[in-house]
């Protein structure tokens, strides 16, 4: 299956009602690259974009309840509303096929929010996925990815998770091949503790930020014929607006390349900064020094939730 490991127990919720019980992990993303091309008429923009899952990820359990609502109980309890991403994509198969039963939802928590690494979308593909192979529901691939695209632009992606090129908004998916470069076995991720709006990072782009997508593509061709990669060639359209609007993001920058970073880059429209690394030793070093310094950091690796591995070049 897709972006999520899943696994199930009987259970009795509550103790009053005997159900199916299912388990899923939801993983982040990074952007790779992030070309955007401009402006659309209906106020989105169309982008060329690099996305790969990373080996962060939060636990989702979902539990089949006889009354006709839903439930959830985050670990972050402002996430524990109807807003919650999980609940809306629920929402959406209940209504789609009518579904009389209801869930509760237990959420834990534990990729940073509004980051830049796609948690909310995550979260609402994996709960589809779920749904559809955990209660064995009549929805389609096709019904899931129109499903999630209404959620948002970056949730189909996480139907595949992996590596892909994502186009349009970000819901028309290309998967690739999971073949990585040993440059970037590990990576650094540093979210500032400061909350970005993605809408605000789009409307603050300047023209002289938009790109005709060659970086995402020169990129995918280097990964596709494991040739030619050069970390240089990483690029995110958003990043110049982001460092010159957030000081703090900047500063985060300027800390990383102190303590050793040779390469960051922004992920989606911030503000997690990613450093790749070939070797663990040092990022470890790089990790520790940051740490050190109160950061919220991260050492990780790119992951391909179906269970392949990457072929390393
Ligand atoms: C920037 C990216 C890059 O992967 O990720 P994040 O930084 O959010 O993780 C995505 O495009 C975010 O996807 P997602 O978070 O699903 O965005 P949506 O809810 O669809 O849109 C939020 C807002 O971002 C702007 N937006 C989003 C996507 C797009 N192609 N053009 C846009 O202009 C719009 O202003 C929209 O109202
Ligand atoms: N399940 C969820 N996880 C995270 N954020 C969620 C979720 N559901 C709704 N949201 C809302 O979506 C917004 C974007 O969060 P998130 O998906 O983490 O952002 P990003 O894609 O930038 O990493 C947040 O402001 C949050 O309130």
């Amino acid at each position: 299956m897709g972006n999520a490991y899943i696994t199930s127990q009987s259970t009795d919720y509550t103790g009053s009602t005997p159900g199916r019980t299912r388990f899923v992990q939801s993983y982040a993303k990074i952007n790779l690259t992030l070309d955007v091309l401009g402006r659309r008429a209906d106020g989105f923009h169309e982008l060329v974009t690099l996305m790969q899952t990373l080996d962060i990820y939060d636990t989702i359990c979902v539990s089949e309840i006889e009354e006709p609502r839903v439930e959830i109980i985050c670990s972050r309890p402002q996430l524990s509303t109807a807003e919650n991403l999980i609940v809306r994509a629920v929402q959406a198969v209940r209504q789609r096929l009518s579904l009389e039963h209801g869930f509760v939802i237990e959420h834990q928590k534990r990729v940073p929010v509004a980051a830049g690494l796609g948690g909310g979308s995550s979260n609402a593909a994996a709960a589809l996925l779920l749904l559809k192979e955990g209660w064995n529901l009549p929805l389609s691939m096709t019904d899931l990815h129109e499903i999630a695209a209404a959620l948002g632009s970056d949730v189909p992606f996480f139907l595949t998770g992996g590596l892909a090129l994502c186009e349009g908004r970000g819901e028309r998916i290309t998967p690739l091949a999971p073949h990585w470069p040993q440059a970037m076995r590990w990576l650094i991720l540093l979210k500032p503790s400061i909350s970005v709006s993605t809408a605000l990072v789009f409307r603050n782009l300047s023209p002289a930020d938009y790109s005709d997508g060659t970086n995402s593509r020169k990129v995918q061709d280097a990964l596709a014929h494991k040739s030619n990669f050069q970390l240089s060639d990483l690029h995110n359209s958003l990043q110049r607006g982001v460092l010159e609007c957030y000081p703090e993001v900047a500063q985060a920058r300027e800390n990383m390349l102190q303590a050793g970073a040779a390469h960051i880059f922004l992920s989606g429209s911030g503000p997690t900064l990613f450093a790749p690394f070939a070797q663990l030793s040092n990022a470890s070093q790089v990790h520790q020094q940051l740490l050190a310094q109160g950061y919220e950091v991260y050492l990780t690796r790119a992951i391909y939730p179906q269970g392949t591995e990457a072929s390393f070049f």
